[in-house]
């Protein structure tokens, strides 16, 4: 009689030629390694051809928002601080380690300032003529020191203190008409149109919100492309193989959207050179506007070079921001004795006849503290791409050059051989810094990245956070429905944001007659 071949075992013998399958490959991977003479990182065990693409698709499937960094978070949970994977053909180190972002900073800062991250030939997010992807070179060098000198540098900033005070007033304002009629209000609406007219009058003199009638302005640019999150994500991880093989996704979408950033933009330009600004302060898109035309200039900028860089501010500056300023207010309306004793600082620091000024920051420490730890627990960048220019020893393993670097800034500031309770809310942890631990320390919190390519705006955006939550803790008292905020996160736009975006009614501590302003 024929043996009887249950499902059981055809369960096991298939099981079994899967084992052995993985088992070769990694054999054959350790022997290639040795071979090479090269020690890879440890690495999740990965699929013939498409390597580790699976689990990019499962996290996509399982999330309904891909959130790469908790994907490299869990990895790194499971195989180590340091991660060798592959997608195709492209290589990718992932550091989540405070000690091991302190090592990349501080001995590859040159090495890995590149980012290297496919772009959309032709369009104005982030390609070929952007700041933001440009390679550590002479562009890069030149426009750093011109953004740096006119608009992030404490002489700039000194100068574009009043637009900031102007703006901070305006929404306080409207803060005040909704307490008045006892609407509530969503927080990161309202922070965007301020955080939105910094930006825009900071750095072209035009608001945010009213030029050019509601078509055509900048605000509703940005609301549109908050719909291009998945295919620009997308694209970081998967649009450089696919265009190797001649298909472009989501290309029609970027090019639609960014020819009409580029027509606002031409007309702004026009606009700025016909009427320059009235007040005789020249901002950035006047000192650009200047070196394009200038047959002498160090290096030579195109109008595209020009429009890259404002989609990018808006694109860099305005969801990070914005997302801060929510994290915050969360955390805080969560803890009632930390805004107990925010009120005790501002109060007793700044009164109650006049707003909070960024000139009172430096005496509000537990203010800094405050936003410091909104910001390590919830980066809204929570992970910078970057990329190996040559090979290099990492943690005693060695990386090829040309490998793509990610630093996972999320799993870093929630390390906890360095962040005592890393995921509790403890603002008290940043008052006891010694100083001499300082420079150390700073490698380690870096929700702004580091090194060279390490935000630009670092300075003016924790001023602007602290300077709108202190005026929104001075003057108001904030209830939310039910008793907590819910804080689950959802990833958009490059962003770590709130999957449910935070609602509160503002009821008036301060009114406008205690004010001089
Ligand atoms: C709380 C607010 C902000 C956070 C958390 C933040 C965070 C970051 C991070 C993590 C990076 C990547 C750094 C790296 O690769 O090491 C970055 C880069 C950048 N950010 Fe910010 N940012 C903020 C506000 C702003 C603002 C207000 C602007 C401008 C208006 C801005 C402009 C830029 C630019 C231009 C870069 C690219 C720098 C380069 O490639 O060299 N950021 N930011």
């Amino acid at each position: 009689m024929a043996p009887m071949i249950t499902a059981d075992f055809q369960y096991r013998l298939v099981a079994t030629i899967i084992l052995c399958f993985f088992g070769f490959l990694c054999l054959y991977l350790l022997f290639k390694k040795k071979k090479d003479g090269l020690v890879l990182p440890p690495s999740p065990p990965s699929l013939p051809i498409i390597g580790h693409l699976h689990y990019f698709i499962l996290s996509l499937l399982h999330h309904k928002s891909f959130q790469p960094h908790k994907l490299f978070h869990k990895l790194s949970s499971n195989y180590g601080p340091l991660l060798h994977l592959r997608v195709v053909n492209m290589p990718i180190v992932v550091v989540s380690s405070a000690s091991l972002a302190y090592e990349i900073f501080r001995a590859q800062d040159v090495n890995i300032s590149s980012r290297n991250v496919p772009t959309t030939e032709g369009s104005l997010f982030y390609d070929t003529y952007g700041f933001v992807m440009a390679p550590y070179g002479e562009y890069f060098k030149f426009m750093k020191k011109l953004i740096v000198a006119n608009m992030f540098g404490p002489h700039a900033q000194e100068q574009s203190r009043s637009i900031r005070a102007h703006e901070l007033e305006m929404f306080y304002e409207r803060l005040l008409d909704k307490a008045r009629k006892k609407e509530s209000v969503e927080i990161s609406k309202e922070a965007m149109k301020l955080m939105g007219n910094i930006i825009c009058k900071m750095s072209m003199g035009r608001s945010f919100t009213q030029e050019y009638g509601e078509a055509g302005s900048i605000q509703g640019l940005v609301t549109k492309s908050a719909g291009l999150d998945i295919p620009l994500i997308l694209g970081v991880w998967l649009f450089g193989q696919l265009e190797k093989l001649g298909i472009s996704l989501f290309k029609k979408d970027i090019t639609g959207l960014s020819k009409k950033y580029d027509e606002l933009l031409e007309r702004i330009l026009v606009e700025h050179k016909e009427k320059p600004n009235t007040d005789g302060c020249t901002d950035i898109m006047d000192v650009l506007l200047a070196v394009s035309e200038d047959e002498n200039a160090e290096y030579k900028i195109t109008r595209n070079h020009i429009k890259s860089l404002f989609v990018e501010l808006l694109f860099g500056g305005l969801d990070t921001t914005v997302n801060s300023i929510q994290w915050t207010m969360a955390e805080i309306i969560n803890n009632p004795i930390i805004i107990e004793r925010l009120k005790e600082e501002i109060d007793s620091v700044v009164g109650k006849s006049r707003l909070v000024q960024e000139k009172d920051l430096p005496n509000l420490p537990y203010l800094q503290a405050v936003i410091k730890e909104a910001l390590r627990l919830h980066p809204p960048a929570p992970y910078i791409p970057r990329e190996f220019q040559q090979g290099c020893k990492i943690g005693g393993f060695s990386v090829q050059g040309k490998t793509r670097l990610v630093v996972n800034l999320y799993s870093v500031m929630r390390d906890p051989n360095v962040w005592e309770d890393p995921l509790e809310f403890k603002p008290e942890r940043f008052l006891t810094w010694q100083q001499e631990e300082r420079k150390e320390q700073a490698l380690k919190y870096i929700p702004f990245g580091g090194g060279r390519r390490g935000c630009p705006a670092s300075n003016l955006a924790n001023m602007i956070v602290g300077t709108t939550i202190g005026m929104m803790v001075q003057c108001f008292d904030w209830d939310i429905k039910g008793e907590k905020v819910n804080m689950d996160e959802w990833y958009k736009g490059f962003n770590q944001t709130m999957a449910h975006p935070l609602t509160l009614t503002p009821t008036t501590r301060i009114s406008t007659l205690d004010l001089e302003t």
